[in-house]
C-alpha cells in the first residue's frame, strides 16, 4: 500500500512583493523563480526526496523521510536567502491527489496566499519512521516514443513543444481523473507520475487514452520504494526495459 508525504510549498505574499513597489522586472522574477526550484530540488533532494516545479510561485514536493525539522530548515535556509518567504504543509495518504488536498487545505486554513501577516507557515505531519516501509512511493516516469525523430528532428521546437504540452495536457489531466495521480512535466519529453497503487492495466489504459485524445505516444516505467529518490530510480529503470522490449509499460516490483 503506499503512503505518499506530499508537501505544498507556497510563496508567501508572492503576487503583491511582484509589483511592490512598482511591477518589478520580469528577468529578475525568472531568475529568483527557477533559482528557487535549483534550491528546493537540491534540499529536498539531498535527502531523497522530489520537487516538482508546477506554478512556480507554488511547487509540490514528494517528502518521504523528511520530518518536521528538515522541512524547518529547508524553510530557514530560503528565508535566509531571498527577498521571499515560504509556507510548507505536509500531509499524507493512499492517494498523493487526497494528501496534497490535505496539505493545501491546511495552508489556506491559515489564511490567504496574498495575506501579509501569513509568513512561514509550517503545518502538518510526517510518518514516523517506524510506519515507513519500502512500498510507500510509487512513481512512474513517462516518456514519448520517438520524439527525436517524430517532433524534435522534423518540426520547428515551437510545434514540437506544442505536441509534447498536448500529450502533457491531456495525460495530468487523466491521471488526476482516472488514477488518483499527480503528473507533472520534467523537461524535454518526460512526465513524473506520483501514483497510488496502480497495476499495469492502470498504466495500458492511461497510454491508450493519451493516444486516443491526443495522438501522442508514450510509454511509461514504474518503480515503488521508500522515498521518491528510490522509487524514481527504479522507474527509470523500468522506462529502459521499455525500450529494450518495445512495450509500452514496465513495472520494476
Ligand atoms: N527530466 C528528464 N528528461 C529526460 C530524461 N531522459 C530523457 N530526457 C529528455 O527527453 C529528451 C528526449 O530523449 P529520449 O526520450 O531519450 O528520446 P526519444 O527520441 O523520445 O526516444 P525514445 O524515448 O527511446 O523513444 C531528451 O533530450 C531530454 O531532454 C530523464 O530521465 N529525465
Amino acid at each position: 500500500m503506499t503512503n505518499t508525504q506530499v508537501t505544498h510549498i507556497q510563496i508567501d505574499n508572492y503576487g503583491p512583493w511582484t509589483v511592490t513597489p512598482e511591477p518589478r522586472r520580469e528577468v529578475d522574477l525568472q531568475t529568483l523563480q527557477s533559482r528557487l526550484f535549483a534550491d528546493l530540488s537540491q534540499l529536498f533532494g539531498n535527502r531523497d526526496g522530489y520537487v516538482f516545479f508546477s506554478r512556480f510561485d507554488n511547487m509540490i514536493a514528494v517528502s518521504n523521510g523528511l520530518d518536521l525539522d528538515d522541512h524547518r530548515l529547508i524553510q530557514e535556509s530560503v528565508g535566509n536567502r531571498y527577498p521571499v518567504t515560504m509556507s510548507l504543509s505536509v500531509a499524507t495518504g493512499t492517494s498523493p491527489v487526497q494528501a496534497l488536498g490535505d496539505a493545501t487545505s491546511q495552508l489556506q486554513e491559515e489564511g490567504s496566499a496574498q495575506d501579509k501577516h501569513r509568513r512561514e507557515i509550517l503545518k502538518g505531519r510526517t510518518i514516523d519512521d517506524e510506519f515507513r516501509t519500502a512500498d510507500d512511493v510509487q512513481i512512474a516516469h513517462f516518456d514519448v516514443n520517438d520524439a527525436t525523430g517524430k517532433y524534435t528532428d522534423q518540426l520547428n521546437e515551437f510545434d514540437t513543444f506544442i505536441h509534447i504540452e498536448q500529450g502533457y495536457a491531456e495525460l495530468m489531466r487523466y491521471m488526476r481523473q482516472a488514477h488518483d495521480s499527480l503528473c507533472f512535466f520534467v523537461g524535454g519529453d518526460n512526465v513524473i507520475g506520483v501514483c497510488p497503487d496502480l497495476d499495469e492495466a492502470d498504466y495500458q489504459d492511461a497510454v491508450d487514452h493519451v493516444h486516443e485524445a491526443v495522438d501522442v505516444d508514450l510509454k511509461v516505467g514504474v518503480g515503488r520504494g521508500r522515498t521518491a529518490q528510490s522509487a524514481g530510480m527504479d522507474a527509470k529503470h523500468a522506462l529502459e526495459d521499455c525500450r529494450a522490449a518495445g512495450t509500452d509499460v514496465e513495472l520494476l516490483f
